[in-house]
Order: structure tokens, then C-alpha cells, then sequence
């Protein structure tokens, strides 16, 4: 790597434009949009669409809703050609959408061009040459007025072609390729020289290419508004925009262009297209959509779109790719998570979406809300809870959230991977002890005059019967008192919340019959208080529950097998 880059490499200048307008400018409307995934994304490919392709492309374009559709560069190559004429002989292009090819400004090549044009109702074509001094320099050996009549020459030969076939609509489109780089005289003149040879007032396409990439997008912003400032009051001029992405920056490119005033957008479908690809524009689009502006275009099954342009390109579309790729609507980390879950909660269906972390409804994309937050070792309680309650029904209160959280923290440690709503199940049901053989096998429960409460009854708790017997100002208080008295230490409650969980969310084994979750907060002991939980299809059973699996998980369960029996005998005496 060079230390001074400088000794190579030069700052594109900064256009003079002081009272530049762009920068308060807003997008309020959807451009008109070309899609250029037949032609330069096409030309783009490690192996170009076969027909096949090229005509699920073309349909799927038509679905999203393009009205202008670039699908190739007909004097390119035989199946180049054929395509363009199976779209006309077998009309397949809808009465609202028009085609547009590209030819290179060499006679013989617009010749044939026009040729493959032949009996479409509206065609656009599109002529291209380079205009930056390199280009003019190095490839093409002329001086810029030999330039013009270059442009001079093949526009009027296009014109004297397509006045011959009055059965069309002819529209021209004219690229100053490398427009970016180009000065900005030169680039206005070639265009006024199409303008020209094309005929004055006629409808015409002036396309502005960022062909590669070479300034910040402020720069290309302000190119583009003083080139919509010579056409203000045409509007036979529709002034378009090719960005690419070299930079980084095609995405910013085209919004500021739109700001600048520019009409139209040329681009790929996830930015499919030379070197760093073309301008992405689902990318575009539903920037624009997340403004509250319809882009006219219909993203809601992105990922059906995804795939086909996969199959049609066979390239992939990143992991990481703006609101298409896999994993863009997923958080794995923990404060990302927590806030998610509190917004869902929080939403009302009719409210703006404040999602944080989520730009866009992934809904309104097609996607679901099931891969918004997955659990690794980055994530916290409110992403673990989050996955629980989603497939589970499980509402856990704050304290065994933390609680629960720690212990599967432990368990990633150990395991080192993502872990599945299913998986976190399964260490919720073992921590927690919802298989185990925790059960109350007959008891009573008695009200008397006082509030009082009395319960006995006998348990089958760590694989023996254990009788109980208690009393205490309801049903779990005496429960509890019955439960400290058979394994001889004090128990007290700390925090008691249940609540019903729907059948189908309930999927463990213990959970397939369940219709109530019992959260229980206690200490037993002096030892730290502990979470248990109780699932039944009985409310006051799954509160039971829930206190056994508290006792159970603080260890005292092991001194039911000693205490138990005499203290259960001394309290049934009592
Ligand atoms: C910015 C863009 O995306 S431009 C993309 C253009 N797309 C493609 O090139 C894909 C399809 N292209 C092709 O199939 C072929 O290149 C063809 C059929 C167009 C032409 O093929 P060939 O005749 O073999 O020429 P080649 O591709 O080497 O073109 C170079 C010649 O065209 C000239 N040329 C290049 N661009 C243009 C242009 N826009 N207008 C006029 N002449 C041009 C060059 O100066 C060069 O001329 P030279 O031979 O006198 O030096
Ligand atoms: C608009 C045309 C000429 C193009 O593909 C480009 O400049 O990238």
C-alpha cells in the first residue's frame, strides 16, 4: 500500500454550484424506474441468462410493477436478439410497460437494433458513449467536437431507422457514459446535440451515469442539479440517473440525485451489475417506503423475489444485504433484543412503527417476526424471554427472567452456539423441573370461618410419598407452610404470578395439557431466593407445583427424605 496515495491517485474537483437547492430537497414521489437487470446486470454475469431465464426475469420485473424495462443489447449477440423478438411476436409485454435496448453509437450495430424493434407498440432506444477525457483520450482518439459528431451522426441515423417504422412509438434515450467524470460542458453539449439531431421538442431520455463511481455523492448531486437547471421548462426531457456502486454509494447517489431533481432511476434488483454492481433498486425503494412514500413497487414477498433473481443471476444475495438478505431483521444481541421485545409489547396495530433496531414491519416485506430475535451468547434475558413467550406462551416475570437468563448463559458457555426457542424449552423444562416426578397425589383443602386456610394432603415428591399438612391465609401460603413443615426449614414466599397459556403454545410433554403457568418466588432457608415453576391444568395445582419446583431446585428436597416423615407425623399430631 502506498504511504501517500496522493503520488497516484487525485480528488475528483467540486462542482461550483453555490446555491446548490438539493440539500433541503425531501422525496415525496416515486421516480420512474427502469430496470436494468436484462442489460447491464445481465452483461454483468459469470454466465448471462440463458432465454429461459431472461423471460422469468422479464415476467417477475412486470409483477413488481416496472413500467420501463431494459431487456438488452439486441445486436449483441443472437439470443440477445431472439429474446427481444419473442417479447414482441409473443406479446408479452403489457399495454403499460415499455422495453428499451441498448446499442453502442456504431451504425451497423443501431441498424440491427432497430431491426429487433420491429412491430412493438412503444420502444425506448438507448444510445451510449463515453464522454470523460480518459475515454475521449484513450479509447475512442477523438477531440470533443469529433465527440459530437459522433453523437450527431448516430442519433440521426437512429432517427432516419426508426421514422421508417411510424408503427412504433420511438423514444431515445442518450447516455454521456461516464457523465460522472466527465466535465460538465461537455456532458450538456452531447446531450443537446442528441436533443438536437432527434428533433427539437420530440420526447427524449437523458441518462446520467455515475459509470464509475469517482466522487462523494454530494458531488453527483450537484452535477445532476445543474444539468436539470438547463432542462427546466422541456418536459419532453426526462432527466435520468445510472448510478453504480464503486464507492459504496450508488444507494446515496440516486437519493440525492432525486433530490437534485432528477425524474428517473436506473438500476438492478439488489444491485446486481458491473464490478460493485448497479444501483440496488429494492435498496432505493424501500428507503422510500420507510419514509411513508410509496416507491409504486411491490416488495411485500421479498423473499420470493430473492430467490428468483438468485436462480435467474445465480449469484447470491448477502446475508447482510438491505432489507432482503436472511439475517437483517435478526438481533442477536442482548440490549438490541430487550428493546424489541418492550416496543412489541407496547404497539398498538394502528400505530406508526417505532420499532427500535427495526427499520421496516418485516411483515410488510412477507417475513414473519419469527427470526427478529435469536438467542447466542451475546443475547440477554429480554431476547431469551422473548423466544419463550413467542413459542411457548411463557410470560416469566422480571426476577426469574435474570434468574433464567443466568442459567442459560451457563449452558452457552458450555455449548458455544445459537440457541433455538425449542432448545432454551428444553433447558427451562430441566432447570425448572416440569418433567420430574413432582405431584400432589391427594389433598384438601379447608376454609373455616377465619381466613385461614388448611391443607393436607400427601405428595409424591423425589420419588417417594411424603404427607404434608399446613395452614396459612390462602391455598399457596398454607401450601408453603405445609412444604417448610415436611422438610423441617423455614420457607417464605417472596412473589406468587401465574397466568393461561394457550394450549397450542404450551409444547412441552408436562405443557401439552397445561392451560395455567405458576411463577413462585421463594426462600428456603437463608439461602438466596429462587424462582420455581408449575404448569397444570388446574390454576392452584400449577402454584403447588411451582413451590415444589422452588424447594426442589433450592437442594432442601433432599432433606425431605430424612425430615419428612416425622415432621409430616408431628405436624398431622399437632
Ligand atoms: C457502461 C456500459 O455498461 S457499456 C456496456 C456495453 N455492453 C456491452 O459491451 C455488452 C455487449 N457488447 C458486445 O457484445 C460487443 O462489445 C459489441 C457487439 C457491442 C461490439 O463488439 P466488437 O465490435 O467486437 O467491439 P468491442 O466490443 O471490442 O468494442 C470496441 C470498439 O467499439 C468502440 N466503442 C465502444 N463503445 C462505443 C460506443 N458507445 N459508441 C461507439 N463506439 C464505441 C470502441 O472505441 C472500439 O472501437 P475500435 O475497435 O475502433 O477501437
Ligand atoms: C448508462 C450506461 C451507458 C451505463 O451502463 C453506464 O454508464 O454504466
Amino acid at each position: 500500500m502506498l504511504t501517500q496515495p496522493s503520488s497516484k491517485y487525485r480528488a475528483f474537483p467540486a462542482i461550483a454550484l453555490r446555491d446548490r437547492t438539493w440539500p433541503d430537497a425531501q422525496i415525496t414521489q416515486a421516480p420512474i424506474w427502469l430496470s436494468t437487470d436484462l442489460r447491464d446486470g445481465n452483461q454483468a454475469l459469470i454466465e448471462p441468462m440463458d432465454l429461459a431465464r431472461k423471460l422469468r426475469m422479464f415476467d417477475m420485473l412486470v409483477k413488481i410493477g416496472f413500467k420501463e424495462i431494459e431487456v438488452g443489447f439486441p445486436a449483441s449477440s443472437q439470443i440477445e436478439f431472439d429474446f427481444v423478438r419473442q417479447l414482441i411476436e409473443e406479446k408479452r409485454i403489457p399495454a403499460d410497460v415499455t422495453i428499451q435496448v441498448m446499442t453502442p453509437a456504431r451504425p451497423e450495430l443501431i441498424t440491427r437494433t432497430v431491426e429487433a424493434l420491429q412491430g412493438a407498440p412503444r420502444a425506448i432506444v438507448h444510445i451510449y458513449n463515453a464522454v470523460a477525457p480518459v475515454w475521449r483520450k484513450v479509447v475512442f482518439g477523438m477531440s470533443v467536437p469529433e465527440v459530437m459528431t459522433l453523437v450527431k451522426e448516430q442519433v440521426t441515423h437512429l432517427k432516419t431507422l426508426t421514422d421508417a417504422q411510424p408503427g412504433t412509438e420511438w423514444v431515445l434515450q442518450y447516455s454521456p457514459e461516464t457523465f460522472s467524470l466527465a466535465e460538465l460542458d461537455v456532458s450538456l453539449q452531447a446531450c443537446e446535440t442528441a436533443i438536437a439531431a432527434w428533433g427539437a421538442g420530440r420526447d427524449i431520455i437523458l441518462n446520467l451515469p455515475t459509470t464509475v463511481e469517482n466522487a462523494t455523492p454530494n458531488v453527483f448531486a450537484d452535477q445532476i442539479e445543474w444539468m436539470v437547471r438547463k432542462f427546466a421548462g422541456r418536459p419532453e426531457v426526462v432527466v435520468s440517473v445510472h448510478p453504480h456502486n464503486d464507492r459504496g454509494t450508488g444507494t446515496a447517489s440516486a437519493e440525492l440525485a432525486l433530490m437534485a431533481g432528477a425524474h428517473r432511476v436506473e438500476g438492478c434488483l439488489f444491485g446486481n451489475g458491473e464490478r460493485t454492481g448497479n444501483l440496488d433498486i429494492v435498496n432505493v425503494a424501500l428507503n422510500m417506503y420507510v419514509q411513508g412514500v410509496s416507491p409504486q413497487l411491490d416488495f411485500s414477498d421479498i423473499d420470493a423475489i430473492r430467490a428468483e433473481v438468485e436462480y435467474c443471476n445465480q449469484l447470491p444475495v448477502p446475508a447482510r444485504h438491505p432489507y432482503a438478505g436472511d439475517l437483517v431483521y435478526t438481533s442477536f444481541s442482548g440490549s438490541h433484543q430487550d428493546a424489541i421485545k418492550k416496543a412489541f409489547a407496547a404497539r398498538q396495530d394502528a400505530d406508526i412503527w417505532e420499532i427500535p433496531y427495526l427499520p421496516i414491519d418485516p411483515k410488510d416485506l412477507g417475513r414473519s417476526y419469527e427470526a427478529v430475535i435469536r438467542v447466542n451468547s451475546q443475547s440477554g434475558k429480554g431476547g431469551i424471554s422473548y423466544l419463550l413467550e413467542e413459542a411457548y406462551g411463557l410470560a416469566m416475570p422480571r426476577r426469574l427472567q435474570i434468574e433464567f437468563s443466568q442459567v442459560v448463559q451457563r449452558a452457552m458457555d458450555t455449548a458455544g452456539t445459537e440457541f433455538t426457542a425449542k432448545d432454551l424449552w428444553q433447558i427451562f423444562e430441566r432447570e425448572y423441573q416440569l418433567c420430574a416426578n413432582h405431584a400432589l397425589a391427594q389433598y384438601r383443602v379447608e376454609s373455616g370461618d377465619s381466613d385461614e386456610v388448611r391443607i393436607s394432603g400427601k405428595l409424591q415428591w423425589a420419588c417417594q410419598a411424603v404427607s404434608i399438612a399446613g395452614q396459612g391465609n390462602g391455598p399457596i401460603d398454607a401450601f408453603v407452610q405445609a412444604v417448610s413443615s415436611a422438610i423441617g426449614i423455614p420457607v417464605r414466599l417472596l412473589d406468587y404470578s401465574e397466568h393461561a397459556v394457550a394450549a397450542s403454545d404450551a409444547r412441552g410433554d408436562k405443557g401439552a395439557n397445561a392451560t395455567a403457568a405458576a411463577y413462585i418466588e421463594l426462600r428456603v432457608g437463608d439461602s438466596q431466593s429462587l424462582y420455581g415453576v408449575g404448569m397444570d391444568s388446574n390454576s392452584t395445582q400449577a402454584a403447588f407445583r411451582a413451590v415444589m419446583s422452588a424447594v426442589a431446585r433450592s437442594g432442601a428436597v433432599a432433606s425431605v427424605q430424612t425430615a419428612a416423615p416425622q415432621a409430616a407425623a408431628e405436624t398431622a399430631a399437632a
